[in-house]
């Protein structure tokens, strides 16, 4: 036998004894989970004959209240035992299935060396409780696995630093209770295994990589110490991979105290979040929130259309209109919104009247002299609460002089007699006094009557924030010199003009929408949701400073973990290191924390090398030494030649079962490819909106949407001089083509664009068609 046999020999008598007591577990946990679910059975079943109910008295009432609520309690108790268990059976279930992929033999303080088996849950030996067969890789000796090769380490422990001598690492890959592969390494994860991985296709749902996560995801992944984790990682080196990853460690490290809810994930958008909502489960956790900054923002205004995803991308705004934006979506303007808030205290509140049947009830007028009536020293909010509370009493010495209107006598007369059984109902039976009656029907008729205008008051609706947020924008250039944003007046007042416009259509651009509710926010003094503990930013670059001011106001006690990549900021362009500086001014430099990724493990070596040379900071980027064919740059004559191209590609990957995306530049450029490419019977899924769902097969999807996704092979459509002109849009080119793991090809119609001109000769293949 060789050395290699007999250690999988050896693993695999350690697998089969481990898997024995998972057997046994699994036993023992079957009967708890029967016997918890007869228990809960038998509770609901005497449930009501348990309940001691009398209700005679106020104490029998309150006996029989707290009775009920007992019994709920031993009910939601049992329930608890017979979930746990069912959760627990699942984690058995996936332990026998695959118990673990990788050992560490360490020595601590001249103890024994004690064997680590690091799997994706923990379990003890049901004989002997203490005797850990299998570590979670959450654990905080699986560090070690993780972080070092071999020889001696520090890991962090609940106690403090632990020096441990680490004298085997191993990798072991178990299919189906079968040892099937092992690797000794003195790496922190070696290669082989992760080149394994990394060959695999691609599927419509990302996948963890708990067994191969490297060392510097590592660091992002257990880090509790920062406020502000930023991750600037190139693409593909695994930034989503690891913050899920990340999400689970700190699931696990703070149970008891974090649950799911209080985590929140926003992400490019929904197809995205199609695409990792089973990396989670796989491990074993629930999910957190997540959504778009898109659905943060218009969920809070119903009544308005905020700018899509696709209107954002393909606005094409003259520089003095970008120089506008710029502005608006920078943290000075953030701090402008809340020095104009301020002046607030003093005047230019913006109210509306309050109306009741057409008629104005009280006036802005008198609602403004309400508001200002008060000490200097209120907040908005204040102002605003006692403003209402004001209205209210207002609104109740109405009810009398209201009630001796012609339209209630006009109404009473009107009733049905069922109409005033249900009025008196109320009232008691003891009617005869005439004018008692009247008055009591006119008071309820006049309340109810009223309660739109109640409602108007207590939901603040007498505020216009449509018309203060204009205010706002007007006063703009009378609180800064617009010059040193390079600003004239006349540009500002056509974007105010521009936003009033839209407004009139019932609509709101991505830029001004966070300005809005920020502006509400300050106004009506909304309370910040102090719950959240954690903030997960991903493509971090395609938010602007103003909206990270927003969420961190938003969330202020969370941690923040942002994950970028500035090279692949389509939307706001950004190419600056202002970031960082911008950072700096949200969170405490000193919880901040920086950590870079520049290896990028999606694609082969080659697509790799080849994106490199689409942007300026290329050349820091590393490959992953995968190795796959050379990109292929075609250039065809006709658009014709082009589909056919494309067609013949899409049916050959199809056939071999890899997933295609051909990456347009616009939506009206998939429309049109997905057309032509259906008329000569090549099928392909054409994905419009991001609510659509990724599906096996080819798809023709914007680049804006294949943000964060990838695929096995990508065809960029038209990489052309004609539709990618300059170099403004390397980014966008340069984030098409890092979607590819195995394949990339670009198709140019004409002459191809001038991005492509950095590109060494022999790092493509060049094919005229
Ligand atoms: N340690 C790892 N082990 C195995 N696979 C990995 C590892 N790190 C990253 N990957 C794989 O590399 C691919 C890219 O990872 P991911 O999507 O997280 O990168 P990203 O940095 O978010 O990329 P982008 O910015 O381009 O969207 C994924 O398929 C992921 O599973």
């Amino acid at each position: 036998m060789t050395e290699l046999e007999n250690i999988k020999e050896y693993e695999q008598k350690h697998l089969n004894f481990v898997r024995e007591k998972i057997g046994k577990a699994k036993e023992k946990l079957t009967k708890t989970i029967a016997k918890a679910k007869a228990g809960q059975k038998d509770l609901e079943k005497d449930f009501y004959n348990d309940v001691r109910v009398k209700t005679s008295t106020y104490e029998g009432i309150m006996e029989t209240g707290v009775s009920v609520r007992q019994q709920q309690q031993m009910l939601m108790q049992k329930e608890n035992r017979w979930q746990t268990a069912t959760r627990d059976m699942e984690t058995l279930d996936k332990l026998d299935k695959n118990s673990y992929f990788a050992r560490v033999d360490v020595q601590e303080d001249g103890n024994q060396t004690e064997k680590i088996y690091i799997g994706l849950a923990s379990f003890t030996n049901p004989d002997h409780p203490d005797d850990y067969l299998i570590y979670d890789w959450r654990a905080p000796i699986s560090s070690v696995y993780y972080d070092s090769g071999i020889g001696k380490m520090t890991y962090d422990a609940p106690m403090g630093k632990q020096t441990v001598d680490v004298s085997l690492k191993r990798e072991i890959q178990i299919k189906d209770g079968i040892v099937e592969n092992v690797l000794d390494t003195d790496e922190a994860i070696g290669d082989p295994v992760l080149l394994e991985n990394l060959s695999h296709q691609s599927a419509t749902k990302m996948k963890s990589i708990v067994a191969t996560i490297q060392q510097e995801q590592n660091a992002i992944i257990r880090d509790t110490s920062s406020d502000l984790l930023f991750v600037q990682g190139v693409a593909g080196s695994g930034k989503t991979a690891a913050v899920l990853q990340r999400v689970a460690y700190l699931l696990y490290r703070y149970r008891g105290n974090l649950n799911p809810g209080q985590l929140i994930l926003f992400s490019p958008n929904q197809l995205f979040n199609d695409y990792i909502n089973q990396v989670l489960p796989e491990l074993g956790e629930q999910n957190m929130v997540q959504m778009t900054y898109y659905q943060f923002m218009s969920c809070r205004v119903p009544h308005l259309q905020v700018e899509t995803l696709q209107e954002r991308f393909e606005e094409a705004l003259d520089p003095k209109q970008q120089n506008v934006t710029t502005f608006k979506s920078s943290l000075a303007f953030y701090d402008l919104v809340n020095r104009y808030a301020k002046t607030l205290n003093q005047s230019h509140i913006q109210f509306k009247n309050i109306m009741f049947k057409g008629q104005v009830f009280i006036s802005k007028e008198k609602i403004k002299e309400i508001y200002y009536s008060f000490n200097d020293n209120y907040t908005l909010r204040t102002r605003l609460e006692s403003t209402k509370d004001a209205l209210v009493k207002i609104l109740n010495g109405h009810i009398s002089s209201e009630m001796k209107q012609r339209w209630v006598e006009e109404t009473i007369e009107g009733l049905s007699k069922e109409q005033l059984k249900l009025l008196y109902s109320k009232y008691g039976d003891k009617i005869g006094d005439s004018d008692k009656e009247y008055n009591f029907l006119a008071k309820r008729i006049v309340k109810q009557a009223l309660r739109p205008v109640l409602i108007q008051i207590k939901k603040q609706r007498f505020f216009s924030i449509n018309r203060q947020f204009a205010h706002f924008l007007k006063t703009v250039p009378q609180l800064v010199d617009l010059s040193k944003y390079q600003i004239t007046e006349a540009d500002w007042q056509k974007s105010v003009d521009n936003t009033i416009e839209r407004f009139k259509a019932g609509q709101i651009s991505m830029a001004d929408v966070s300005i809005y509710l920020a502006l509400f926010d300050l106004v009506t003094g909304k309370r910040p949701g102090l719950e959240m503990k954690y903030l997960f930013v991903d493509e971090v670059q395609d938010y602007t400073p103003f909206q990270l001011a927003y969420l961190k106001w938003n969330y202020p006690r969370a941690k923040f973990t942002l994950l970028g990549d500035l090279n692949q900021a389509i939307f706001t362009r950004q190419n600056s290191h202002t970031v960082m500086d911008d950072l700096k001014k949200l969170f405490d430099p000193a919880k901040i924390r920086v950590i870079k990724l520049l290896k990028s493990y999606r694609s082969t070596m080659e697509i790799t090398d080849f994106s490199k040379y689409l942007i300026p900071d290329g050349k820091e980027i590393e490959a992953f030494a995968r190795k796959g064919p050379k990109p292929v740059l075609a250039e065809v004559p006709t658009e014709i030649a082009a589909i056919d191209l494309v067609g013949k590609t899409v049916t050959k990957n199809n056939e071999a079962n890899e997933s295609t995306a051909i990456i347009c530049k616009t939506l009206a450029e998939c429309r049109e490819v997905a057309q032509q490419l259906k008329a000569k019977a090549f099928t392909a899924t054409l994905i419009q909106t991001e609510n659509q769902r990724l599906v096996k097969g080819a798809i023709v999807v914007p680049a804006y949407l294949a943000k964060g996704l990838e695929f096995d092979d990508v065809i960029m459509w038209n990489g052309s001089a004609e539709n990618y002109p300059t170099a403004a849009d390397d980014k966008l080119v340069y984030t098409i083509c890092t979607r590819a793991m195995h394949n990339l090809a670009i198709v140019s119609i004409g002459k191809p664009s001038p991005i492509f001109a950095n590109e060494p000769k022999d790092q493509y293949e060049l094919v005229k068609g």
